[in-house]
């Protein structure tokens, strides 16, 4: 049993080198930082190990009057004034030396956790859309926030707080054994049992507040789900039932609050508990060595003084404990992240030129996650310039052919040929840039119309804006608010109409002035005039761009050089408007229930 408990410890303390090993390179940035702050936390350490000597020495001065050895009250005056000077200098640079330890190994623990923040931000940035569908937005922002704050802490206090403990209790323990070993065994009898209870507090503490944080969470994320949906919530009329919902996590809340604080309020009195014993300790044999004749009274003070300045240390070797556990479990949740390899790879990494000939030979696709065939032996061509519009019931695959144009999955089966180059042998950057995408939900960032629109071209002039503006016809409508392009978009546009986002979200794609243009269903919410006008916009822009328009109107398709149908992730009907009306079919119905609902 030892054995294999010994084996388990083993492998328990390789795993959790092994999360941690992975910060090694920020210690290593950080070297000199690291060293400088640790040669200044002994400096302090060693000066504020002088004072219980000089108390001793203060003490012993005292005695030695007191039994006429020395007789002159001037010296032992002159002699205690010498000693407070050098309590108070001590205490000054000791103070300095603290100010600058803090400086030094704190302010590099902030260094490391801004480095760490930026290189998780930037492997969200490279990770595919897959893994943003099997992950919680709360807990991406989570394991960038809360668990970055608590591997900070294995950086900060825990270096700090283990060199000033190991200091403390080398030269303490050294100067002490050299006085009396007698006395110093049984001073640090209680100091184990002070440094093993405060390691079982901590991880009762822990416990309860990894609880309280899962809590706050729910209280976040609940606060936020009513607050975006807060139109629905009134106009169904169930605030009470919300606000019911609320009162109740808030009470659960309360009761882990408490439980927590019940915990932590343990801490301080057993801490002076066992400082306690320590010191009845020193001043029970310290009185019985004393009385011996085996030490001065000085010694029993000087001792005190040594067991108040060890006692933080050792109660901290039970919180440092706590804190490298939480460490090492938050940076193996941060390293699950950072090692995830994105599914779509720049597998080019010479630039490409995209002329926009899009060629689907027998594509299918499955997404992962659902195990749904979106495609199913898709082929089709578009020459460069042409305009391909899909159509389809909703859930045939006409996002599906969308996103697998832009890259952003795979195909299962069959390819994908770009100017007659594989898709994914194409430098993925490029073949991003050269698209414009205006997505079914038009998504607007907080900020002016301006910058949303110039998200497609950061350096696009006034000029440029005003007219991607008025090709996606929207404007004259933009030119009527108080502050014109300089108007704040509300969080995701609440200020606009869901017609006005989709057309600013089409002035974005045309500013970008790609060689593909990608429409997926943006003129939903916009009257068929407004679709009219935006739609000889485009095709007046799109000359020699290849468009691709995802529509369930017959009048954004029509005009296009090729329509594909597809129904249930196959092509079920190919050909132009001329064509397809010519012969029964699904286009043809459709066409037919449309100028029917026209005319009526
Ligand atoms: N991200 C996804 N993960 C898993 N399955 C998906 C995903 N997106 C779509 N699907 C599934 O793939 C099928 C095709 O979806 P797709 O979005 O391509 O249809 P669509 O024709 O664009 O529909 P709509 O007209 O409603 O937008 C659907 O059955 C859908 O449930």
């Amino acid at each position: 049993m030892p054995y294999i408990r010994a084996l388990k410890f083993e492998s328990t303390f390789y795993s959790f080198m092994k999360a941690l090993k992975y910060l090694n390179k920020y210690f290593s940035k950080y070297k000199y930082r690291l060293i400088l702050g640790i040669i200044i936390t002994v400096c302090s350490k060693i000066l504020a190990l002088q004072v219980p000597q000089i108390i001793r020495n203060s003490v012993n001065t005292a005695e030695d009057y007191s039994k006429g050895l020395i007789t002159d009250i001037a010296v032992v005056k002159a002699d205690l004034l010498n000693n407070i000077l050098l309590i108070v200098g001590v205490a000054l640079l000791s103070g300095f030396f603290t100010f600058l330890m803090r400086q030094t190994i704190i302010v590099m623990s902030r260094l490391i956790e801004f480095d760490l923040k930026n290189e998780i931000y930037a492997q969200y940035q490279r990770l595919s859309l897959n893994f943003y569908k099997k992950n919680q937005t709360g807990d991406l922002m989570n394991r960038i926030s809360e668990d970055v704050s608590k591997v900070r802490m294995y950086f900060g206090p825990a270096i700090m707080y283990t060199m000033n403990m190991l200091v403390l209790f080398v030269v303490a323990i050294i100067k002490m054994y050299s006085i009396d070993p007698k006395l110093t065994t049984y001073t640090l009898l209680p100091l184990p049992v002070l440094s093993v209870s405060i390691y079982i507090l901590s991880r009762i503490i822990n416990k309860r507040s990894t609880i309280v944080q899962q809590y706050l969470s729910k209280l976040t994320a609940n606060a936020q789900e009513t607050f975006s949906g807060i139109s629905i919530l009134k106009s169904y009329g169930i605030e009470n039932k919300a606000i019911a919902e609320f009162e109740d996590l808030t009470n659960t809340t309360k009761e882990k609050n408490i439980d927590l604080f019940k915990a932590q309020a343990l801490f301080f009195p057993l801490m002076i508990l066992l400082i306690g014993i320590s010191n009845v300790m020193v001043v029970y044999i310290g009185g019985l060595r004393y009385i011996e004749g085996s030490i001065s009274l000085g010694v029993i003070a000087e001792f005190i003084m040594y067991v108040n300045m060890l006692t933080w240390p050792v109660a901290v070797v039970g919180w440092v404990t706590s804190i490298i556990q939480q460490a090492e479990a938050s940076q193996k949740r941060i390293n699950e992240f950072l090692k995830h390899e994105p599914e779509i790879k720049n597998n080019q990494l010479k630039p490409s030129t995209i002329n926009g000939k899009i060629e689907f030979k027998n594509v299918t696709f499955t997404y992962d996650d659902t195990d749904i065939t979106a495609l199913d032996n898709v082929s089709f061509t578009i020459k460069r310039g042409e305009t391909l519009a899909i159509l389809g019931n909703t859930g045939s695959g006409k996002s599906t052919i969308i996103n697998l144009i832009a890259r952003l999955y795979d195909v299962s089966n069959g390819s994908i040929n770009i100017d007659n180059k594989n898709i994914e042998q194409l430098n993925l950057d490029n073949l991003r840039q050269s698209i414009g995408f205006v997505p079914q939900e038009a998504f607007l960032f907080s900020d002016t119309i301006k910058n949303n629109i110039k998200f497609g071209d950061e350096n696009a002039s006034d000029k440029k804006i005003e007219q991607a503006a008025k090709d996606a016809y929207i404007h004259h409508n933009i030119i009527d608010f108080n502050e014109g392009y300089d108007t704040y978009v509300g969080e995701r546009g609440v200020t606009l109409s869901g017609g006005q986002k989709q057309r600013i979200s089409i002035a974005r794609a045309i500013i970008k002035n790609p060689q593909i243009l990608i429409f997926d269903d943006c003129l939903s919410a916009v009257d068929t005039e407004t679709e009219e006008i935006i739609l000889n916009n485009l095709y007046k822009i799109s000359k020699n761009k290849t468009s691709v328009i995802v529509s369930h109107r017959i009048s954004s398709v029509k005009n296009a050089d090729k329509i594909i149908v597809l129904n249930k992730g196959k092509i079920i009907q190919q050909g132009s408007h001329t064509e397809l009306v010519a012969i029964d079919g699904y286009y043809k119905e459709l066409f037919d229930q449309q100028l029917l609902e026209k005319e009526i």
